[in-house]
């Protein structure tokens, strides 16, 4: 059987906030009566991206094509999720003709590419690329890199330790993994930087891969679907920090908590809270809705860092309380940090 024969998948990854579901929704909106499913995953125990995708009124997000795995890491979910997951796509009566899969910002690329290979389904999907979406602000902030004399420091106490930042360790296997590269916030970088930042990141790839900058991961869907990449049967050119541990890798550098909400009169005094407290505490990334008193839509709220944006997104549809998923790193002082949210 060739490629030709197989359903394309592209598997969409990048750092926490990098603008994954940002740049499905956009390839969603621009899928020309393409049938293509998602498969949606996350860290933490609520889905606020597949929230976010489904039923956003773009003709192909429909609930019955979004599929979410909240169980944290795809790649460390693969027989109990992942593939049976794929199976049901595929043996759907109209089985779809692309499938998207979002990964958390924290999943390693290579374990899901090698699930490819998995026998119940290595016949009829192959991966059509590896999109790897990359925050470009907080590249050029230096997010993920390491501290050189840490890394020699941990070096020394245990040479099989390489890196003295968790986010480094995952950002590169994301970028050893990429078929493409989106350098996306453009918007948020001058000219000179953002060329810069290029050069920078196609000298590190392991192989000839493009890297495009974006906006809004405004890209035309000709440029993210048909890579043709057949990334499963090329896993050797695409390193990983786990390759000696055969991709087996713990999730224990990063920590994530659901924060219910009070309605609210007006959000504000939240809103304006939420950068400060994000900084102070060293958060990742916070992202959920806010419930308002007397006001049927919801306000949906991003944060990256200590970016912000908010926006009502569609009338709450059940009678969930308000709540936020924070993220960060191990360490994280929970209460603290609830506490300073809640004001
Ligand atoms: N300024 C700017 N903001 C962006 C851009 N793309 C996405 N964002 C914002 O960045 C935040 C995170 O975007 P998402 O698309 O949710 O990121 P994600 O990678 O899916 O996030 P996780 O699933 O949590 O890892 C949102 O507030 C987006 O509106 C961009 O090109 N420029």
């Amino acid at each position: 059987m060739t490629t030709l024969d197989k359903v394309p998948a592209t598997i969409v990854t990048g750092f926490l906030g990098a603008g994954k579901t940002t740049l499905v929704r956009h390839l969603m909106q621009h899928a020309n009566g393409r049938r293509i499913a998602i498969i949606v995953n996350e860290f933490g125990a609520l889905g606020v991206d597949g929230e976010t995708l489904k039923d956003c009124g773009i003709p192909g997000c429909e609930a019955e094509n979004i599929v979410e795995l909240a169980n944290g890491c795809l790649c460390c979910t693969v027989a109990d999720d992942f593939i049976p997951t794929m199976q049901a796509l595929l043996d759907r009566p109209e089985p779809p003709g692309h499938i998207l899969i979002e990964t958390s910002g924290l999943a390693l690329p290579k374990p899901l590419i090698k699930a490819f290979n998995w026998p119940a389904i290595r016949s009829r999907v192959t991966v059509d690329g590896v999109v790897t979406v990359v925050d470009a602000p907080a590249v050029a902030e230096g997010r993920f890199a390491d501290d050189p004399e840490a890394v020699a420091a941990q070096r020394a106490a245990d040479p099989s330790l390489d890196h003295d930042n968790p986010l480094a360790e995952v950002y590169e296997d994301q970028l050893n993994a990429a078929d493409l590269v989106v350098l996306n916030k453009a918007d948020l970088l001058d000219e000179a930087t953002l060329a810069a930042l290029r050069a920078e990141i196609a000298a590190r790839l392991p192989r000839a891969v493009k890297v495009v900058p974006a906006r809004e991961g405004a890209l035309e869907p000709a440029v993210l679907l048909g890579l043709d990449a057949a990334a499963e049967d090329d896993l050797a050119a695409r390193p990983s920090h786990h390759d000696a541990e055969d991709g087996a890798h713990e999730h224990d550098d990063f920590d994530s908590f659901v924060l219910p909400l009070p309605d609210y009169d007006t959000p504000d005094a939240l809103l304006a809270r939420l950068p400060d407290v994000a900084a102070m505490h060293d958060v990742l990334r916070i992202k959920g809705f806010i419930r308002l008193k007397d006001k049927p839509m919801r306000l949906a709220v991003q944060g990256v860092g200590r970016r912000f944006r908010h926006h009502f997104d569609r009338p709450w549809t059940d009678d969930r309380q308000g709540h936020l998923v924070v993220i960060g790193q191990q360490g994280m002082d929970r209460e603290a940090v609830a506490r300073a949210i809640l004001g």
